[in-house]
Protein backbone atom coordinates (compact mmCIF):
# COMPACT_ATOMS: atom_id res chain seq x y z
CA UNK A 1 0.00 0.00 0.00
CA UNK A 2 1.13 3.81 -0.76
CA UNK A 3 1.89 5.64 2.50
CA UNK A 4 2.68 8.70 1.06
CA UNK A 5 0.92 11.34 2.23
CA UNK A 6 0.61 10.13 5.76
CA UNK A 7 2.53 11.87 8.14
CA UNK A 8 5.22 10.20 10.41
CA UNK A 9 6.91 12.66 12.21
CA UNK A 10 4.92 15.83 14.03
CA UNK A 11 7.02 18.05 15.57
CA UNK A 12 5.33 20.98 17.16
CA UNK A 13 6.08 24.33 19.50
CA UNK A 14 9.76 22.58 19.80
CA UNK A 15 12.18 24.98 21.94
CA UNK A 16 15.97 23.68 22.35
CA UNK A 17 17.96 25.82 25.52
CA UNK A 18 21.53 23.87 26.15
CA UNK A 19 21.86 24.32 29.80
CA UNK A 20 24.95 26.38 29.40
CA UNK A 21 23.16 28.88 26.92
CA UNK A 22 21.90 32.26 26.82
CA UNK A 23 19.71 31.42 23.91
CA UNK A 24 17.35 29.00 22.26
CA UNK A 25 19.06 26.94 19.82
CA UNK A 26 15.53 25.96 18.46
CA UNK A 27 12.56 28.21 18.67
CA UNK A 28 8.84 27.04 17.74
CA UNK A 29 9.72 24.73 15.50
CA UNK A 30 6.69 22.92 14.00
CA UNK A 31 7.03 20.64 11.07
CA UNK A 32 5.26 17.70 9.71
CA UNK A 33 7.60 14.91 7.59
CA UNK A 34 5.57 12.46 5.47
CA UNK A 35 5.86 8.53 5.52
CA UNK A 36 7.98 8.19 2.81
CA UNK A 37 9.15 11.41 1.87
CA UNK A 38 12.91 12.30 1.00
CA UNK A 39 13.47 15.50 4.08
CA UNK A 40 16.24 17.81 3.62
CA UNK A 41 17.07 20.06 7.12
CA UNK A 42 19.02 22.27 5.65
CA UNK A 43 20.78 26.14 6.96
CA UNK A 44 24.11 27.65 7.94
CA UNK A 45 26.44 26.53 10.82
CA UNK A 46 24.97 27.04 13.53
CA UNK A 47 21.31 27.09 12.69
CA UNK A 48 20.21 23.76 14.67
CA UNK A 49 20.14 21.07 12.40
CA UNK A 50 21.94 18.71 14.46
CA UNK A 51 20.16 19.65 17.59
CA UNK A 52 16.37 18.96 15.54
CA UNK A 53 18.10 15.68 14.58
CA UNK A 54 19.25 14.93 18.38
CA UNK A 55 15.66 15.65 19.69
CA UNK A 56 14.07 13.63 16.96
CA UNK A 57 16.59 10.87 17.72
CA UNK A 58 15.76 10.72 21.60
CA UNK A 59 19.77 12.15 22.22
CA UNK A 60 18.76 14.90 23.64
CA UNK A 61 15.33 16.27 25.18
CA UNK A 62 13.65 19.00 24.22
CA UNK A 63 13.25 22.27 26.33
CA UNK A 64 9.32 22.69 25.63
CA UNK A 65 7.37 21.10 23.02
CA UNK A 66 6.31 17.89 21.49
CA UNK A 67 7.51 15.26 18.81
CA UNK A 68 5.04 12.45 17.73
CA UNK A 69 6.18 9.26 15.36
CA UNK A 70 3.64 7.58 13.52
CA UNK A 71 3.51 4.08 11.74
CA UNK A 72 0.80 4.30 8.73
CA UNK A 73 -0.98 6.73 11.25
CA UNK A 74 -0.58 5.20 14.34
CA UNK A 75 1.59 6.58 17.19
CA UNK A 76 4.82 5.06 18.07
CA UNK A 77 5.32 3.38 20.96
CA UNK A 78 8.83 4.08 22.75
CA UNK A 79 10.18 0.62 21.87
CA UNK A 80 9.02 1.18 18.92
CA UNK A 81 10.76 4.32 18.33
CA UNK A 82 14.42 3.40 19.46
CA UNK A 83 14.04 -0.14 17.05
CA UNK A 84 12.44 1.91 14.41
CA UNK A 85 14.75 4.72 13.95
CA UNK A 86 17.44 4.93 12.10
CA UNK A 87 21.10 7.55 12.78
CA UNK A 88 23.61 8.42 11.04
CA UNK A 89 25.29 10.88 12.68
CA UNK A 90 28.01 13.21 11.36
CA UNK A 91 30.62 12.25 13.90
CA UNK A 92 32.23 8.73 13.47
CA UNK A 93 30.35 5.93 15.37
CA UNK A 94 32.74 2.88 15.32
CA UNK A 95 35.15 1.38 16.73
CA UNK A 96 38.33 2.16 14.88
CA UNK A 97 40.36 -0.63 15.69
CA UNK A 98 37.81 -3.06 14.60
CA UNK A 99 36.75 -4.18 11.25
CA UNK A 100 33.79 -3.82 9.26
CA UNK A 101 32.18 -6.97 9.62
CA UNK A 102 33.24 -6.61 13.58
CA UNK A 103 31.71 -2.97 14.13
CA UNK A 104 28.20 -4.06 12.13
CA UNK A 105 28.11 -7.28 14.50
CA UNK A 106 28.94 -5.29 17.28
CA UNK A 107 26.03 -2.69 16.47
CA UNK A 108 23.60 -5.32 15.31
CA UNK A 109 23.66 -7.16 18.46
CA UNK A 110 22.19 -3.77 20.41
CA UNK A 111 19.28 -3.76 18.09
CA UNK A 112 19.08 -7.69 19.06
CA UNK A 113 18.71 -8.93 15.48
CA UNK A 114 19.16 -13.05 15.25
CA UNK A 115 23.09 -14.08 14.09
CA UNK A 116 21.25 -15.32 10.75
CA UNK A 117 19.74 -11.68 10.26
CA UNK A 118 22.61 -9.95 11.50
CA UNK A 119 25.03 -11.90 9.21
CA UNK A 120 22.82 -11.12 6.36
CA UNK A 121 22.44 -7.96 6.60
CA UNK A 122 26.01 -7.02 7.36
CA UNK A 123 27.09 -9.10 4.28
CA UNK A 124 24.28 -7.19 1.98
CA UNK A 125 25.59 -3.70 3.43
CA UNK A 126 29.06 -4.78 2.84
CA UNK A 127 28.25 -5.79 -0.89
CA UNK A 128 25.84 -2.86 -1.83
CA UNK A 129 28.14 0.25 -0.04
CA UNK A 130 31.61 -1.38 -2.22
CA UNK A 131 33.12 -2.75 1.47
CA UNK A 132 33.50 -6.71 0.86
CA UNK A 133 37.22 -6.54 0.12
CA UNK A 134 37.95 -4.41 2.87
CA UNK A 135 35.80 -5.80 5.12
CA UNK A 136 37.99 -7.82 7.66
CA UNK A 137 40.85 -4.58 7.63
CA UNK A 138 40.46 -2.40 10.46
CA UNK A 139 38.41 1.07 9.78
CA UNK A 140 41.01 3.16 11.22
CA UNK A 141 42.83 2.35 8.29
CA UNK A 142 40.46 3.34 5.51
CA UNK A 143 39.82 6.50 3.96
CA UNK A 144 37.05 9.37 4.45
CA UNK A 145 34.75 7.99 1.40
CA UNK A 146 34.86 4.08 3.16
CA UNK A 147 34.32 5.56 6.45
CA UNK A 148 31.38 7.39 5.78
CA UNK A 149 30.25 4.42 4.42
CA UNK A 150 30.23 2.17 7.44
CA UNK A 151 29.36 4.68 9.54
CA UNK A 152 25.75 4.80 6.79
CA UNK A 153 25.46 0.55 7.23
CA UNK A 154 26.17 0.70 10.93
CA UNK A 155 23.17 3.11 10.94
CA UNK A 156 21.06 0.81 8.73
CA UNK A 157 21.90 -2.33 9.99
CA UNK A 158 18.54 -2.97 11.29
CA UNK A 159 16.56 -1.81 8.47
CA UNK A 160 14.61 1.74 10.22
CA UNK A 161 11.66 2.63 8.95
CA UNK A 162 12.88 6.16 9.55
CA UNK A 163 16.42 6.98 9.12
CA UNK A 164 17.93 10.47 10.06
CA UNK A 165 21.71 11.46 8.58
CA UNK A 166 23.49 14.44 9.30
CA UNK A 167 25.84 15.59 6.93
CA UNK A 168 26.26 11.52 4.96
CA UNK A 169 28.86 12.81 2.33
CA UNK A 170 31.00 15.53 4.12
CA UNK A 171 34.92 15.46 3.11
CA UNK A 172 33.75 12.44 0.52
CA UNK A 173 34.96 11.82 -3.15
CA UNK A 174 32.50 11.96 -6.10
CA UNK A 175 32.47 8.34 -6.37
CA UNK A 176 31.53 7.96 -2.67
CA UNK A 177 28.67 10.60 -2.37
CA UNK A 178 27.08 8.95 -5.86
CA UNK A 179 27.46 5.73 -3.82
CA UNK A 180 26.25 6.85 -0.87
CA UNK A 181 23.40 9.23 -2.32
CA UNK A 182 22.38 6.49 -5.37
CA UNK A 183 21.81 3.30 -2.01
CA UNK A 184 19.90 6.19 -0.15
CA UNK A 185 17.72 6.50 -2.77
CA UNK A 186 17.14 3.12 -3.46
CA UNK A 187 16.30 2.11 -0.10
CA UNK A 188 13.61 5.31 0.05
CA UNK A 189 12.20 3.77 -2.97
CA UNK A 190 11.54 0.65 -0.95
CA UNK A 191 9.97 2.55 1.55
CA UNK A 192 12.21 4.13 4.25
CA UNK A 193 11.75 8.10 5.28
CA UNK A 194 14.55 9.74 4.88
CA UNK A 195 15.23 12.94 6.77
CA UNK A 196 18.95 14.62 6.35
CA UNK A 197 20.85 17.80 6.44
CA UNK A 198 23.70 18.59 3.96
CA UNK A 199 26.03 22.03 3.50
CA UNK A 200 25.66 20.74 -0.12
CA UNK A 201 22.93 22.19 -1.96
CA UNK A 202 23.18 20.97 -5.80
CA UNK A 203 23.48 17.17 -4.24
CA UNK A 204 20.12 18.39 -1.49
CA UNK A 205 18.31 19.80 -4.68
CA UNK A 206 18.53 16.40 -6.71
CA UNK A 207 17.88 14.49 -3.10
CA UNK A 208 15.05 15.90 -1.26
CA UNK A 209 11.71 16.27 -1.83
CA UNK A 210 10.82 17.95 0.73
CA UNK A 211 12.83 21.00 2.77
CA UNK A 212 13.01 23.12 6.03
CA UNK A 213 15.51 25.97 5.92
CA UNK A 214 16.24 26.81 9.71
CA UNK A 215 18.22 30.06 10.15
CA UNK A 216 18.83 31.25 14.00
CA UNK A 217 16.53 27.92 15.49
CA UNK A 218 13.55 29.20 13.70
CA UNK A 219 12.12 27.82 10.64
CA UNK A 220 12.21 30.13 7.69
CA UNK A 221 10.86 28.37 4.94
CA UNK A 222 9.36 24.66 4.48
CA UNK A 223 7.72 22.86 2.40
CA UNK A 224 8.19 21.02 -1.24
CA UNK A 225 11.27 22.48 -2.70
CA UNK A 226 9.95 22.84 -6.56
CA UNK A 227 7.02 24.81 -4.91
CA UNK A 228 9.59 27.09 -2.40
CA UNK A 229 11.43 27.26 -5.64
CA UNK A 230 8.48 28.75 -7.67
CA UNK A 231 6.71 30.91 -4.82
CA UNK A 232 10.19 32.56 -4.51
CA UNK A 233 11.24 33.06 -8.11
CA UNK A 234 14.23 31.25 -8.04
CA UNK A 235 16.26 28.61 -10.54
CA UNK A 236 17.84 26.44 -7.63
CA UNK A 237 18.53 25.90 -3.72
CA UNK A 238 21.51 27.37 -3.57
CA UNK A 239 19.73 30.62 -4.28
CA UNK A 240 16.54 30.30 -2.54
CA UNK A 241 19.33 29.62 0.15
CA UNK A 242 21.40 32.43 0.21
CA UNK A 243 18.25 35.05 -0.60
CA UNK A 244 16.76 33.57 2.48
CA UNK A 245 19.95 33.32 5.14
CA UNK A 246 22.55 36.47 3.70
CA UNK A 247 25.83 36.35 2.42
CA UNK A 248 27.35 36.65 6.10
CA UNK A 249 29.54 34.65 7.86
CA UNK A 250 28.19 32.45 10.48
CA UNK A 251 31.58 32.00 12.61
N1 LIG B 1 25.89 21.15 23.77
C1 LIG B 1 25.66 22.44 23.50
N2 LIG B 1 25.67 23.37 24.48
C2 LIG B 1 25.43 24.69 24.21
N3 LIG B 1 25.15 25.16 22.96
C3 LIG B 1 25.13 24.27 21.95
C4 LIG B 1 25.38 22.88 22.15
N4 LIG B 1 25.28 22.24 20.95
C5 LIG B 1 24.98 23.20 20.06
N5 LIG B 1 24.89 24.41 20.64
C6 LIG B 1 24.55 25.69 19.98
O1 LIG B 1 23.26 25.55 19.39
C7 LIG B 1 23.23 26.22 18.13
C8 LIG B 1 22.82 25.22 17.05
O2 LIG B 1 23.85 24.27 16.88
P1 LIG B 1 23.71 23.00 15.93
O3 LIG B 1 24.94 22.17 16.11
O4 LIG B 1 22.39 22.36 16.14
O5 LIG B 1 23.74 23.71 14.48
P2 LIG B 1 23.87 23.05 13.04
O6 LIG B 1 22.83 23.70 12.20
O7 LIG B 1 23.87 21.59 13.13
O8 LIG B 1 25.32 23.59 12.61
P3 LIG B 1 26.45 22.93 11.62
O9 LIG B 1 25.96 23.16 10.22
O10 LIG B 1 27.64 23.75 11.94
O11 LIG B 1 26.59 21.49 11.99
C9 LIG B 1 24.62 26.81 17.91
O12 LIG B 1 24.57 28.17 18.32
C10 LIG B 1 25.51 26.02 18.84
O13 LIG B 1 26.59 26.79 19.29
Amino acid sequence: MDMAGQVCIEIRDVYKRYQSAQEDSLSDVSLDILQGDVFGLLGPNGAGKTTLISILCGIIPVSSGEVQFYQNGTPYSNAERKSRIGFVPQEYAFYQELTPRQNLDYFGAMYNLSKTKLRERREHLLEVLGLEKAGDKKVGTFSGGMKRRVNLAIGIIHEPDILFLDEPTVGVDVQSRNAIIRYLQQINRAGTTIIYTSHHMSEAEEFCRNIALIDHGKVIAAGGLEHLKTVHAVPNLQTLFINLTGEEYRD
